[in-house]
This record gives C-alpha cells, sequence and structure tokens, in this order.
C-alpha cells in the first residue's frame, strides 16, 4: 500500500526540491514497503541511502505518515535483497568495488540523440562529442558553464552513457561536487583518506557536475585540487561543469580557478526562440511515448517559446503538464487551453524586460534618441517607434496602462491605449513593421 503510493510521494519531492536533486537522489529508490512500521527502501549504494536519510529524511517521513499513522521509522538498504546478494563478495581492493565507484546515477533520458543543438549551444556539444569519443585528450578539463537549465548536466551525462557504450572498459565517474565533498568529509570522518584517494585517482574519466558547489569549502577544495592534478598527470579526461565561468566563481581559489582554464572552457548560451521551439517539438515527440499522442493546435509550440524563455526545464515543464492535462481530460491542446492550464507559469516566467529597456532597445533600433521617445514631439518618425515600444511594453511587461504611461513621460492610460491599438492594426497591414517588431521582440528576450 506505502509502495504503491511512492511514486505519488516522490512527484511531491520532485517540485519540493526541484529536478536536479530528485534525480539524484529520490528518483533511485524503491520503497519495498511497510513491516512493523518500518518503511523500507533499497537504495543503489549506500552512499544514497545515507545522503537520503540526512537530508531528505524530514520531508519524507511527514508524507508516509500521513498515509500510513503507524509508521515509526524508515530505514534504506542497499542493492539487491535476494540470496544472490548475500554471497560474499571476493576481498578486493576497495577502489575496485563497484559500489564505491558507483557516482551518481545516470538519467536515461539524457542522451546526445535527444539533445537539441542549436546556435546558442554548438560550440558546448561538440566539445561534449569530442571528449565522448574517447580519442586522445586534447583538452583538459572541459569546463562547461551556463544559466540554470541550459543543458550541463543533460550533456555530461550524454557523454557517460556514450563513454559507457563505445568504451566500456573506461572507468567513468559522474558526480555533483556535493557528491564529492560528502565522500571525503564522510573518508575522513571514517578514516579512510587513502581509499578516498586511491578510488578518485584510479578513474580514467572525472565528471564533477556544479563545481560552483565546493568554493570556499576550504579542505575540500583542496582535496579537489590534488585529485584534479594528479589526473591531469595521468593524462585523464576530466569534464567540469559550473553555473558561471572558472574565473568568475566567488571564493574558488586562485589556483583552481586557473588549473580550470588551462583546457577548454565553454559557454552554454541562454537558449533563443528557434532553440526553444525546437526543444519542444523534439520533447512532444518523447512525451507522446510515454503520454500517448494529443491533438496540439498550431501556434502552441511558437507561443510557448515565445513566452517562457527562463530556462529549458521550466519549458519541459509547461509541456509535460499539457500533456498530463490534455491526456487526462481527453480534450485538444488549444491557445486558450494553455493560457489556462499554465497560467502560473506563465506568469512567473514573464520576462523580467522592463519599460525602460523596451524604450531603449526600440529607440536605438529607429535611430531616435531616448528624450524625444519620452518627449511631446509628435513628428511620425518619433511617434512611430513610440507606439511600438507602448506595444511591445504592455506585450512583454505585466505593467497596466497607466503605469506604462507614467513612463512614457507622464502620458494619460488612453494614449498608451490608442498606441497599442494601432501598432496592432498596423501590424497585419505592414509586413516590414512587423518584422521590425518580432526582431525587437526577440532582441528583448535574448
Ligand atoms: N538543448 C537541449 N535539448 C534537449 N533538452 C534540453 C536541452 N537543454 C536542456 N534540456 C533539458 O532541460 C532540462 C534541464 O537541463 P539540465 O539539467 O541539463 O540543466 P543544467 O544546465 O544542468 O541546470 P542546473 O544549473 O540547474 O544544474 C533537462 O531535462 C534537459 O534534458
Amino acid at each position: 500500500m506505502v509502495a504503491d503510493q511512492w511514486t505519488g510521494i516522490s512527484e511531491e519531492l520532485r517540485y519540493e526540491i526541484g529536478d536536479s536533486n530528485h534525480k539524484n537522489w529520490i528518483a533511485p529508490l524503491e520503497c519495498l514497503g511497510i513491516t512493523d512500521g518500518v518503511v523500507r527502501f533499497r537504495a543503489p549504494s549506500r552512499f544514497v541511502g545515507d545522503w537520503v536519510k540526512r537530508t531528505y529524511h524530514d520531508q519524507i517521513f511527514a508524507r508516509l505518515q500521513t498515509l500510513a499513522c503507524d509508521v515509526s521509522r524508515m530505514e534504506f538498504i542497499v542493492g539487491d535483497p535476494t540470496p544472490r546478494a548475500a554471497v560474499a563478495a571476493p576481498a578486493t581492493s576497495k577502489a575496485a568495488q563497484g559500489d564505491d565507484l558507483q557516482g551518481a546515477p545516470l538519467d536515461g533520458k539524457y542522451h546526445f540523440d535527444n539533445f537539441v543543438v542549436g546556435k546558442p549551444n554548438e560550440l558546448a556539444h561538440a566539445a561534449a562529442r569530442r571528449v565522448a569519443e574517447a580519442g586522445p585528450v586534447t583538452f583538459n578539463p572541459l569546463f562547461l558553464y551556463g544559466g540554470v537549465g541550459l543543458g550541463k548536466t543533460h550533456l555530461m551525462h550524454a557523454i557517460a552513457w556514450e563513454l559507457k557504450a563505445k568504451r566500456p572498459d573506461l572507468q567513468v565517474l559522474y558526480l555533483s561536487a556535493e557528491q564529492f565533498m560528502y565522500r571525503f568529509v564522510q573518508a575522513l570522518r571514517d578514516r579512510e583518506i587513502m581509499d578516498f584517494k586511491n578510488l578518485f585517482r584510479s578513474v580514467d574519466v572525472l565528471m564533477v557536475d556544479d563545481v560552483q558547489f565546493i568554493a570556499g569549502k576550504d579542505s575540500t577544495q583542496e582535496e579537489f585540487f590534488h585529485t584534479f592534478n594528479a589526473l591531469v598527470d595521468q593524462n585523464k579526461q576530466i569534464v567540469i561543469s559550473a553555473d558561471r565561468a572558472p574565473g568568475e566563481i566567488k571564493d574558488l581559489e586562485a589556483r583552481i580557478s586557473s588549473r580550470m582554464q588551462c583546457g577548454l572552457v565553454v559557454d552554454l548560451h541562454p537558449t533563443n526562440y528557434e532553440l526553444r521551439l525546437g526543444i519542444l517539438q523534439r520533447k512532444a515527440a518523447q512525451f507522446a511515448q510515454s503520454y500517448g499522442s494529443i491533438k496540439i493546435d498550431d501556434g502552441v509550440f511558437e507561443f510557448l517559446a515565445h513566452r517562457i524563455t527562463t530556462n529549458v526545464r521550466v519549458l519541459e515543464g509547461a509541456l509535460q503538464r499539457l500533456f498530463a492535462f490534455s491526456s487526462l481530460i481527453g480534450q485538444e491542446v488549444t491557445l486558450d487551453m494553455v493560457q489556462d492550464c499554465l497560467s502560473d507559469m506563465l506568469r512567473s516566467s514573464e520576462r523580467r524586460v522592463t519599460v525602460e529597456e523596451i524604450q531603449r532597445k526600440v529607440a536605438e533600433h529607429f535611430n531616435i534618441r531616448l528624450s524625444d521617445m519620452l518627449g511631446p514631439k509628435r513628428t511620425r518618425t518619433i511617434a512611430r517607434p513610440r507606439q511600438i515600444a507602448m506595444y511591445l511594453s504592455k506585450e512583454m511587461t505585466s505593467r497596466s496602462l497607466p503605469e506604462i504611461g507614467r513612463r512614457f513621460g507622464g502620458r494619460d492610460h488612453t494614449t498608451i491605449l490608442h498606441g497599442v491599438r494601432k501598432v496592432v492594426e498596423m501590424r497585419t497591414q505592414d509586413t516590414q513593421l512587423n518584422e521590425d517588431i518580432e526582431l525587437l521582440r526577440r532582441l528583448l528576450e535574448s
């Protein structure tokens, strides 16, 4: 009974702790059920079990209690509980044991095949592909960086999958910097630091995600630095990711930051409209396999790609919700339904572009002075760009007409409304103007 409801709890936790934590820690757990008040989970390694117990115990426990009031505690067991697992492993050095080398679980969806390539990520993708060929080490480390949800983890997992498939002989270790620190601290505590060092130095490819996490953590940084140097000296490939460039990570020791810049540092740029559209199409095909096909009206993907520009994870969440909703109630996905079903997401991902930015960009584009945009002049060369800026302010910000009016030199809201209507009308008749507006919108979104 508890095991049946675990999927629901796991999904709730995804919202609470985020996709990436969920993927690393909660998704790999299997709920085995409840006996005498003890809820048992199977974890893929002791490391995962310990971590979940320390970090998410309260969140999981509170939910379990709402299901079965006789829950008294949780227990994590490791590996396969059948008698096969009871066979004693031959005595091997710790470093050679699979469980110890086990990094974070790899997501089965993060392959190169389903990574959509566009201008903003083509270099990062090409570099990742090169590393995944496992040819001679040409750049070491490969340092991938970029904002939240732009595909760093996806690319790292894709490298790991590809290497596992092509070169099963290689020891590939992927983990987050947080896990690196946890294992280091655990090794210190258990006096197993030599095992720790041997383990990390015995890998052929080391991949560390979100390295900014160790900034400011002195002894972890120190150990990381030595591991890093030892592997580079042996010509072993290292792949690192972070949310910013090495030189910009606050409290990261200068010697580490400079070592990281010795290889290839590549940036995943924020997505552009075309990339978002491509990702939506690709993900929709994937979702159709799990949820069954649904009918999606023309213009829905374009609308989403315009409106949800924050990060790909949010875009994916939006699409998933539409699929779930549509297949549950058996309704096709129309623009109206999208606005209804995703109203919270659309509100919160409203571009943080400001009226002032819009005025500046539009003034630059039409080569007029900002003071004229705000001032009283009514000549066409000034009034037209001003109306376009009003229109974009209404479309791209959540400001009301009176608020926009105040920002346009204290104009009345009816003047703004008139400007907006005028542009809506002109857009249908003047293709050049329409293109100008689309261009401006994209510039402002990027
Ligand atoms: N170019 C892309 N093609 C397909 N899916 C993508 C692409 N970029 C990102 N995604 C998807 O977006 C989601 C978030 O990506 P990912 O977890 O790799 O981001 P990240 O850069 O590691 O973010 P964070 O900084 O939060 O760790 C994933 O589901 C991933 O598959």
